[in-house]
């Protein structure tokens, strides 16, 4: 099969054109691979462009040393694969190879010039495709079908493949949700998974989350969870989720803003309690960031479906949060929290909007300003911050500084013991 002409163009950029030249003079084979031929036939920009090439690690660097191109990531030869600079463009180049696994993991790599054999080491048919210059697709195993039926189908025996890599588990799931035309899967596939999911337990966290994050926000995401989560699978434990994972409400929030949910957003949708969301950070390794964002809507979800199109609720809560937040906080993702928060309890798209162009009100009054007005030594600085900002909040925002410090040493101040909530220090 040839590629249209224009669409091939697209990849080819001069700095490409370049490089498939240097290897043609040398009578080397250089092909596009894997995910930039399927998502072309599909009509979609790919994100990156691998090649493969027949010339060995030892043919490439001879090949850049000679014409003065710049190499990097050397460790990459191990593996294989060159990368090397054109005209500030980066190109990974890998050799033909077949992958020699054992107990789903690389223990060998045999180098070949065979095409079709290392086709036959990738993960899904969909994935095994390569990309000529002149715009001819190399097919070995079904691709082009599969991709024009949208179907995905490992590549000969799913236990085998998977068990070759169990992070392909991950990988089978987002591709179907990216490409699949039904919701069907091919006959054997879950049942593969389900006998082989205990490999996902050796997966190293950060490579899980980031493969379980583009399906949480991916296309079909609901019917995706459905499966991975439902009886033919039950991956719940393996990810890190509750067994009871929510669904529903997940689904709903989907099905209206979708294309707004973080990734994290997702996974608190389908927790519960914050005990949930401990649990998958212990299994996926979170970032700061994406662990308050899910204990923040977990523990304010309650509060916030009561008062879902309630726009001063809303507002109040931008306070709350925004008015004294700790210093090196950026307000812009207390604000992106609540508009997540928003988005999970489904407040009308409107009250959204309003909240993303509202012009918070900011608490002037910090704790170098209390010394200044002569605290007592001893003085429970966060508490009494948060006696000033409960007064502050009852003049509905229009104290100014100096007004709300003339209360400064009002004997309403709680003392030192008095408990502080660890988020925010005000007192419970
Ligand atoms: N566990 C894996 C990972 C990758 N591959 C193969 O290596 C290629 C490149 O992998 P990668 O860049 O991770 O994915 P892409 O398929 O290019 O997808 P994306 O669009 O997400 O980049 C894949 O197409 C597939 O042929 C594989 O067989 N098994």
């Amino acid at each position: 099969m040839k590629l249209d002409a224009l669409e091939v163009e697209k990849l080819f950029t001069p700095q490409l054109h370049k490089l498939f030249k240097l290897f043609q003079d040398c009578n080397y084979e250089l092909r596009i691979t894997g995910g930039a031929v399927r998502d072309l036939m599909m009509g979609i920009q790919p994100n990156d462009v691998d090649l493969a090439s027949t010339a060995t690690i030892t043919q490439m660097k001879e090949l850049f040393e000679s014409h003065r191109i710049w190499m990097v990531h050397k460790k990459g030869e191990k593996h294989g694969t060159v990368t090397c600079i054109i005209d500030k463009t980066s190109f990974e180049i890998t050799t033909l190879r077949i992958d020699v696994f054992c107990d789903g993991h690389l223990a060998d790599v045999k180098y070949t010039t065979n095409w079709e054999l290392d086709a036959n080491r990738r993960d899904l048919t969909v994935n095994s495709l390569f990309l000529g210059l002149d715009g001819t697709i190399y097919d070995y195993l079904g691709g082009i079908e599969d991709v024009q039926k949208r179907r995905i189908r490992f590549i000969g025996d799913a236990e085998t493949r998977i068990q070759g890599d169990f992070h392909r588990i991950l990988r089978y799931f987002r591709f179907f949700g990216r490409i699949s035309a039904t919701e069907e899967h091919e006959k054997g596939i879950l049942e593969a998974i389900a006998r082989n999911k205990h490999g996902l337990k050796g997966i190293i966290k950060e490579r899980t989350w980031a493969e379980f994050k583009k399906i949480l926000i991916g296309r079909m995401a609901p019917a995706v969870l459905r499966v991975m989560f439902g009886p033919e699978c039950e991956l719940q434990e393996y990810l890190g989720l509750p067994k009871a994972v929510n669904l529903d409400r997940f689904q709903k929030v989907y099905e209206k803003y979708g294309s707004r949910l973080e990734s994290m957003t997702s996974v608190a949708l389908l927790c519960e309690i914050e005990g949930h969301i401990s649990a998958f950070h212990r299994r996926i390794k979170l970032s700061s960031d994406e662990k308050s964002l899910g204990f923040f809507i977990v523990r304010e979800r309650v509060e916030a479906e009561k008062n879902r199109n309630d726009l001063n609720w809303w507002k109040e809560l931008c306070v709350e949060k925004e008015a004294r937040l700790r210093q090196g906080t950026k307000s812009d993702k207390t604000r992106q929290r609540i508009l997540q928060l928003m988005i999970s309890v489904l407040t009308e798209e409107r009250l959204i909007q309003e909240i993303e162009n509202y012009d918070c009100p900011k608490f002037q009054v910090t704790g170098t300003d209390l010394i200044k007005a002569n605290a007592p030594e001893g003085l429970n600085m966060e508490a009494t911050l948060g006696y000033l900002f409960d007064i502050w909040k009852n003049s509905k925002y229009t104290m100014t500084k100096e007004e709300i410090l003339k209360h400064a040493l009002d004997s309403g101040i709680p003392d030192r013991d008095v408990e502080l909530d660890p988020l925010y220090g005000k007192p419970k």
